[in-house]
This record gives C-alpha cells, structure tokens and sequence, in this order.
C-alpha cells in the first residue's frame, strides 16, 4: 500500500472509530489535524487502544471550548501553519466514500489475486438431487486469469456440461448413503506431499471414526459444518507441530491485501470472568428504535448516593454504594431498592441531561420504559424516618453524560407532586448562595454538575493504577465537599459503580451477582417444539416459550449491582464498543449488553465483510462472470421478472428469495432438512481431503465427506439491476436490529435480535479472515495456550466440484481476530431457529462464498440467535475437547451422550 494510500486510510479509519463512538467529523478534523502534528505524524500513537488520544483529546477540545471561547483561534492558527495536513484533510472524506461504497457493495474489503491455479470449476456439482442446484454454465469470456485446469487423474472439474458432471461425480465419491460405507474406499494419495504436522486441532466433529462405525446416527457426519473446529485444547494437540513455512506462500506478488497474523492486543485482553459480579443493565428497552446517530443506550457508570450522616460507615470506602439514608441495605437491597433513578423527564442541558423523577422504579439505572413502573402501583406512603436520594451518573461513549437524581424520600410522601425543575435548582442555588460565605456569586448547580461530570470522567480515565474504592471518583468528591452542593442535596457523595469491580477486596465483600445462571433448559428461548413441526413451521409453542423468555430477560433487567468500577483503559473502550461493537460498519447499531456477570466485551476486530489472510486464493474477476451468471439485460429489480433471469438458474429457474426478501419456504425446508439430518442428503467424498491434508500430508486419511450443499445465486456487478434488486440480500448486509448479549446460562456471549423476525429472514453472514486450512491449522496450533479457537468454518459446501482442491483453494472462515456479530451466534443442536445457507455474489467459484444465516422459523424480539455447529459430541478421540453444551434443546446431543455415559456408569 502507498504511504498516500495508507494516510488516507488512517484518517479515514480515524473518522470512523469517532463516528462510532458518535462523534461528528468535523469535531474530529481539526483536533485529528493537531495530533499528527503533535505526535509527528506517529499515527500508532493516535491508533493506539482504539482512537484514544484521539477521543480524549476531541472531549478536552470541547471542554476547553465551553471554558475558553479562543480555543478555535488557536486552532486557526495551527491550521495555516500546517499546509501538508490540510491537504491530507481534504482527502478524509474521500477515502470514507470510497470505503462506504466498497462495504456496500458487499465483497471482500481487500482486492483479491489473480493469479493462474488449477482445478478450478465455475460449477456447481450435478450430484445433487435437489432440483435448486443446477449446473452452473462456464464463463463464455475466458480471461487471462483463468486457472489451469488440472489433469484428469486428479479428477478436476471440468465444465458444467452435463457430461462433465457426469466423469465428476463418477470420479468424486459423491453418495447420498452413509459416508460410513464408502469411505474405507478412497485412495489415499500421499505422493507428491511434503511433510506436514500432525494434531489435529479443527477436525470435524461430524468426521470421527466412532462416526464411521455407527453410520445410521443422525448427526450430521459431513465436515461442512464448519463449526467442528473446536475449541482446542492446547496440552491434547500433537508436539509434533508443522510450521507454515514448510508450505510456499502462493501469490506473495498478488494484490490482495494481506492481513498479517493478528496478534491480540494485550492492552485488551479480558480479564478473567468474575463469577460473583454482576454488571447493571445496559440493555436498551426492546421495543425502542435504534437512532442512527445517537445509540439509546445509556451506559450507567457510576450511581453518586448520599451517604448516611455516620461518617464512620462510609460506603465509599467499601466501594459499595448504599444509596439510601437508614438503614444500611445488603447490595442486593440497594439493587432494587429506591436509590438509583431513571431518568424520564429531562431538563436538557448542552451536553448533559438532569433527570429527576420520583417515579421510576428504583434499581435501575436504564431509562427502560418497561422498568419505569411506579411502585405499589403508584400508591406510595410516607415510610417515617426513612428517606434516600441518589445521583446517578451514566455516560455514553459519544461523550454525553446522563445525571439522574430520585429522591426517594418523596415518593413515600402522599401529598408529593412533581415540582419544577429548574425551581428546585434555583431552590439550591439560592440556598447554598446563603448558606455559604466563600461561593462565588455566579455559582450554578447547572455548572456544577457539569464540572463534576468532567473531574469524574477526569478521574475515571487517571485512576488505572489506583484503588477503585478510593480514588476513582476522588476528585468528585473532593469538588462536591468544597462546593458544598453536598449540603444543598443534603447528603454527603460516595461514588460508586454500577458495575462490579475487579478487585480481589471488593470480590470478598460483594455477594454474588444477584443473576442466577439458569439451567439449562432455563435460558431455553428456541423453539423446543418436534422437529417436524419446527420444520412445517409451527411456532406456536415457540411464541409461549419466547414470551416466558422475555419476562425472564425484561425481569433481569431490573437487576443491578451497586459496585466500584475499575476504571480502565479497557473498560473505556468497551464501553466505547457496548454502543456499538459494529464501530459503525454495519447499517444499524449492535449493541453489547451483559446483565450476568461482568466480562468485558470480547477483544477482536469488527469487519463487516471478509478479509483475506494471506494464502486464500479467491478469484473474482469480472472476466469470470459469463453471460449465464449474470443478467446485464436487466434493469431494477429480478424479483419483479415475469421469466426469471439467469441468476436463478443456480436455483433452478426460480429465484431463492420471495419478494419480501425471505428465503423460499422449500429452499429453506432442505438447508434445514440437510442439518438434521445428513444422511438423507448428499455427501461427497473427496479424492484427497484438503481437511485431511491439512492435519498431515504424511498419511492423509480417507475424506469423511461433506454434505452437497445447496447454494443461493445473488446478482451482482454484472448484472443489470439495481442494489434494491430482490436478489441481493445478502450483499445489502445486516438489517435487522440485533444485540449481542452475556448468556445467562454458561455458553458466554451470544447474539439476540431485539424485533420479531419472519421465516426466512436473513439475519447476518459468518464473517471472518479467510484463511486456507492449512493456515487455520497452523493458526490453532500456534495460539497460545488458552487462546480459544472458537470461530473457524470451513467452506466445503462444494468441494466436490473437484477431484482435488489445492491448499490454497480449499478455504474456512476464521472470525477469532477479524469477525462480525456472527462470531457471537452460540449452538443449539438440532432445532436452532437459524440455519446456514451457501451464497454465491461475487464469484460462480464456490471455493468461496458467503455463509449467510436464515431464520428456519418466526423468531421474536428478545430471543437468543442459534445455529446448529454440527458437533459431535461423541468424538471422544478429537484432539479439541468440545464444549460443554448448554444449548437446552430437548434434541441436544451432548445430554443423550451424557445420559448414555451415567447408565453405563
Ligand atoms: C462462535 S463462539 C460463540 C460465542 C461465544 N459464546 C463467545 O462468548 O464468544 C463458540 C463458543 O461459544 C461457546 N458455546 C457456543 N454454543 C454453546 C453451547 N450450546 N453450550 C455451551 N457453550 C457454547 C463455546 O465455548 C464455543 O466454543
């Protein structure tokens, strides 16, 4: 890449990871304008930990801005002396737009190689029996680039002539059997192989040899459920680990952009779970829309609770806030107990919103609707003697920062009524005014809380190596007890977190998080109805189930835990991510919410599309897409086509989507069908396995097969239709308003959507690095120990259009490092209410495609996103350990298996 290229790049990535956290770009151009000056144009200076001098310096400005009016000048000034930056701001823009267009054009973000390869086949497989895969038609132009074609001993594709099918499937292994009984039969090819390691860290759990010995099972037993790549266990692998400098790296000269071997920043790393903790509820109320600009979410970061009068029983310095006047309340007490506010009538401040309301149900800090239910419905008494009041600070990642007050005292009074805002503050100003000698007579509690949002965030951000329970909001306090607004609250001011702290004191003091992980078939959202009605679509007990699962989830809400926070660089910057951990890549907002314990949101790269490591090969050129792959003649949208276009022959004549943009009901039925069950569908078996390969080219074991996949054809640059077109769904990207969020039931984060989905809807598509197997082995075996490897697919959806892949044709998908939500979508055997569909867009070459998720049934708001990884629970011999699975489905594999072990037990 070229140093301009890479500038541009930088600025325009900059703007982005401020837009993300709602920074407007003009707030950040001149301020990103002075730091490269600043810092000499170091920009991994400005990179570093997400934009984090960039951000601090963007909130200083406008700070400085609201104290000092001159601050522009100064920016003026600096802004004529530097002619070089003006000229790289004049490019910001414009790499924006150019990556903006690229995202939504939906291909890869890097520009993929050409070079010549073997083996190549633009069709699809004939074997299949289904009549939505059919061959496809090969390229008419045949560009330069067009790869050699292999000799026929290898059993290469060759066109998509039905007489080429038909010496493929008869040199492929293609049988719609058991693979059980035709495996043992394949040659295995060891000549020509270099040595590779052993291990075998991603095999397949559907490819054990247990599976060969009992193949009438109904587990998937192909490989093309990429999630078989397990977790891997670091001390089970092979010693005897290949380097991946044993294989050439292909394609050195190509003009992909390679992604370099991610390394996980250790200033992100997550710190370990604490079990005992439980964070507040971030989560946005369901049935509120999601702003573009703005993210609902507020983000409670600190509740400021007035301490009882006895000085000696400071809750401050236990880090838990007690919130409350009287007696001192168990952290459980203070979670749903009165002293922490929402906020629902606001007094808008620029920059900052005073919210008093009596009313809210007390707890919780969210401004959630469905919380805000007066209590005892509404009939308050007066509770003599007691009266709490608390101050709740919550800030969002664009620098907005929310203070609540609830005087709780109140709203034990009948005769309350909710007074006027600004009378109260003019009430406290006045009173403070006479009361003190020393304030200055311009004194405003307006300003005063807005300074004490500043010294907290001041503080928040200075304290990283000090004591959460002493110094992290000091200066607020310090600044609350010389301006005496503490006497005008009447009340003294601890601060304290919403969220738990990590500091081992603190583990000992604070009780367990008030979430109980559920059982198992507790956090059962999914469907858990009979297969074959999940199948015909039956969602009536789902909805029962859902609506019991969304009481559930609404009622945690409510939960909350008044604790000391850390506050981090790291928890800065997830919180930054909470708002949205798409950092605005996608076209909605996925926000992140954990109301069970409190861990981190996971470090990794968030990339709306796939990304090429470094060996993938993947083919798109134009020349590639004959006249039978695309429609050039159309114009609008396919869909609306009286006789389908070419794009549908993929999909036998007619389009896979209906014009609601759903997958086809039939379609849809036997993706499903092919998960549940394998051995009723095609499998193939390759001549030489790339799986098998990649573990050791020494012995290379029989293929175990892969499932014959079907495939959904979208139009694409060749067509004539527009991006609105019916048949480009996938390529649109997400739609949908999904959240990932912390699983109470011990499968760690998942995703979840926050509105009902139809059948069919597509939802997001597994997005990762594309890697070779070859890479991902030597990836998995490399990591360090306990670095989990959870996120591998592979694409073998149509590896049997050929005899035999080459390495670096036979790809997966590796969302460790680089992903998008999808990486958060847990498993559920069976009967998960998403399914994964193949989809061609940018290339008829199937050795790469997209892996989109479908719903295979209704889905309501709140419901946690599944699809079936095709585990086998059973493979006992695999180097990786599978996990332990919580998926709560009455078909869950893992609970047969575990039952079977206690009766032999
Ligand atoms: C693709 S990740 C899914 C997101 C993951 N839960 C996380 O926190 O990042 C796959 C990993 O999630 C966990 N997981 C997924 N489904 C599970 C299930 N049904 N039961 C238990 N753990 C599960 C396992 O640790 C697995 O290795």
């Amino acid at each position: 890449m070229s140093n301009n290229k890479d500038k541009r790049m930088r600025i325009a990535n900059a703007f982005r990871a401020m837009k993300s956290i709602g920074i407007k770009d003009d707030k950040v151009k001149p301020v990103l304008k002075n730091l490269l000056k600043l810092y000499d144009k170091n920009w991994e200076l400005i990179e570093a930990e997400n934009y984090r001098v960039l951000a601090d310096a963007i909130f200083e400005k406008e700070e400085a801005e609201a104290a000092v009016p001159s601050m522009k000048i100064v920016n003026n000034e600096v802004e004529d002396e530097m002619e070089e930056e003006a000229q790289a701001t004049e490019e910001m823009e414009r790499p924006l737009k150019r990556l903006q267009a690229t995202e939504e054009m939906g291909r890869p973000l890097k520009r993929l190689r050409l070079k010549n390869r073997g083996g190549q086949s633009s069709s699809h497989t004939g074997v299949t029996k289904t009549p939505l895969v059919r061959p496809k038609e090969e390229p008419e132009e045949l560009p330069e680039t067009l790869p050699l074609k292999l000799n026929g001993s290898h059993g290469m594709a060759e066109s998509s002539h039905p007489d080429a099918e038909n010496t493929r499937a008869k040199q492929q292994a293609v049988t719609c059997q058991s693979p059980g009984k035709d495996k043992e039969k394949e040659p295995i090819s060891p000549k020509s192989l270099v040595a590779q390691e052993n291990g075998d860290p991603c095999q397949p759990s559907g490819t054990s040899g247990n599976q060969h010995n009992t193949p009438l099972r109904t587990e998937p037993v192909s490989t093309s459920h990429p999630m078989r790549l397990r977790d891997r266990v670091k001390g089970s692998v092979s010693p005897q680990i290949s380097s991946k400098e044993r294989r050439p790296l292909l394609g050195s000269s190509s003009h992909a952009v390679h992604l370099q071997e991610p390394r996980v920043e250790p200033g992100i790393v997550l710190s370990p779970k604490q079990k005992s903790a439980a964070t507040p509820p971030l989560i946005k109320p369901k049935d509120e829309p999601l702003a573009d600009d703005m993210p609902l979410l507020v983000i409670p970061i600190a509740t400021i609770s007035p301490e009882p009068s006895d000085e000696g029983d400071s809750p401050s310095r236990e880090g838990i806030s007690r919130g409350h006047y009287g007696p001192e309340p168990s952290i459980s007490q203070s979670l749903n107990e009165p002293g922490t506010a929402n906020d629902t009538d606001s007094l808008n401040e620029p920059g900052m919103a005073i919210d008093t309301d009596s009313r809210n149900e007390p707890g919780t800090a969210n401004d959630t609707d469905s919380l805000n239910e007066p209590r005892n419905n509404g009939k308050e008494t007066l509770i003599s003697g007691e009266c709490s009041s608390d101050l709740v600070i919550a800030s969002l990642p664009s620098g907005e920062v929310k203070i609540s007050l609830s005087c709780d005292g109140a709203l034990r009074r009948p005769d309350f009524h909710k007074p006027n805002l600004e009378a109260v503050l003019k009430m406290v100003e006045d009173k403070c005014l006479t009361s003190y000698d020393n304030l200055d007579p311009n004194f405003s509690v307006v300003n005063l809380l807005k300074e004490m949002c500043q010294c907290y965030l001041k503080s928040g951000t200075e304290s990283n190596s000090k004591s959460p329970q002493t110094t992290d909001v000091a200066p607020s306090i310090d600044l609350l007890n010389k301006s005496s607004a503490v006497d005008a609250l009447d009340a003294k001011v601890s601060v304290t977190s919403l969220n738990r702290s990590v500091d081992s004191q603190s583990k000992a003091d604070v009780p367990l998080p008030v979430t109980p992980p559920s059982p198992p078939h507790s956090n059962v959202i999914d469907d858990g109805s009979q297969p074959d009605k999940m199948a015909a679509g039956d969602d009536s007990e789902t909805d029962k189930e859902v609506q019991e699962n969304c009481a559930e989830q609404t009622n945690n809400l409510n939960t909350m835990v008044n604790q000391q926070p850390q506050v981090t660089p790291e928890l800065i910057r997830s919180l930054h991510d909470v708002v949205d951990i798409a950092k605005g890549q996608e076209k909605v907002v996925i926000t992140l919410v954990n109301e069970v314990n409190d861990e981190l949101p996971p470090s990794f790269h968030y990339i709306p599309q796939n990304a090429l490591f470094q060996n993938a090969y993947v083919n798109v050129s134009l020349a590639r897409i004959g006249d039978n792959n695309s429609c050039s003649t159309c114009s609008g949208n396919c869909l609306s086509l009286d006789t389908p276009c070419a794009c549908s022959h993929e999909s036998g004549g007619e389009f896979a989507y209906t014009t609601d943009g759903l997958v086809k009901e039939e379609l849809l039925k036997e993706c499903v069908s092919m998960n549940r069950d394998p051995n009723k569908h095609c499998q193939f078996f390759c001549k030489e396995c790339p799986l098998e390969r990649s573990k050791s080219e020494d012995v290379i074991e029989p293929c175990k097969g892969h499932l014959v996949r079907k495939f959904i054809k979208e139009c694409w640059w060749k067509c004539g239709c527009d991006k609105q077109c019916g048949n480009r769904v996938v390529q649109r990207g997400i739609s949908r308003s999904l959240q990932v969020f912390m699983t109470p039931g011990g499968k760690g984060w998942g995703l979840r959507t926050l509105e009902d989905l139809p059948k069919g809807a597509f939802v997001c598509e597994y997005v990762g690095e594309v890697l070779t197997n070859a890479e991902l082995f030597d990836r998995v075996l490399r990591s360090p120990i306990g670095e989990k490897h959870s996120y591998p697919v592979l694409l073998d959806a149509d590896w049997c259009a050929e005899g035999v892949l080459k390495d670096e044709e036979a790809l997966c998908l590796d969302a460790t490092y680089y992903g998008n939500v999808a990486r958060f979508i847990n498993h559920r055997c069976y009967d998960s209410n998403m399914v994964e569909i193949p989809v061609e867009v940018e290339t008829p070459d199937h050795h790469y495609y997209h892996l989109a998720f479908f719903t295979t049934r209704k889905v309501k708001a709140m419901e946690e996103l599944t699809w079936d990884y095709g585990i086998d629970f059973d493979d006992h011999d695999h180097p990786i350990k599978a996990f332990r699975c919580q998926c709560g489905s009455k078909f869950c594999r893992n609970i047969k298996r575990r039952s079977r072990a206690a009766r032999r037990w």
